[in-house]
């Protein structure tokens, strides 16, 4: 399988870069992963409704332009399905079977995804009902993605 993940912004943070690269090395083994960083748009703190629909489809456009057009598009956010770690992993073993090899993740940057990446999105991914600032989001999906991998092949690991 292929799974992609894009994101919005580069990661900053030392110590989530570590965590990344560590579970994407650990992945590695299952799965070819690429993590894919598409520019944030640029804007003051306070804006208007208008402008905020803008920067996110500014941001939108350039994730759109990242996603393989025979991918499965899985985008994280908050009003999306919750699911347990054994129905994420259920998830990638039916597309597997299915023959659907490219996976992309999506998530959005401070201000969320657009509607247009919300409408090309299969399904849509809540890790809970919480706010997660987007690059805390990248570490806690990888080590899913890689759980997911480990209970698809019914390894150990610890609960
Ligand atoms: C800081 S959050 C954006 C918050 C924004 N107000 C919203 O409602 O989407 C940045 C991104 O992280 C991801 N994210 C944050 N919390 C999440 C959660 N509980 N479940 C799924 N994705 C989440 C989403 O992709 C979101 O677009």
């Amino acid at each position: 399988m292929n799974i992609s993940i894009i994101t919005v912004g580069k990661l900053k943070e030392k110590y989530l870069k570590q965590g990344i690269d560590e579970y994407t090395k650990r992945l590695s083994s299952y799965s070819k992963i690429e993590i894919i960083e598409v520019p944030d748009e640029k804007a003051p703190e306070i804006l208007s409704n208008a402008e905020m629909e803008q920067v996110k489809n500014k941001e939108g456009e350039r994730i759109l332009a990242k996603i393989s057009q025979d991918a499965h598009v899985i985008a994280l956010a908050i009003e999306g399905k919750q699911k347990s770690s054994e129905e994420l992993a259920e998830t990638l073993d039916k597309l597997a079977t299915y023959g659907k090899s490219k996976v992309a993740f999506i998530i959005g940057g401070s201000l969320g995804l657009s509607n247009d990446v919300l409408k090309r999105a299969d399904d849509k991914l809540s890790f809970s009902k919480m706010t997660f600032p987007h690059q805390l989001m990248r570490l806690v999906l990888v080590e899913q993605v890689y759980r997911a991998f480990r209970i698809n092949r019914g390894e150990p690991y610890h609960k």
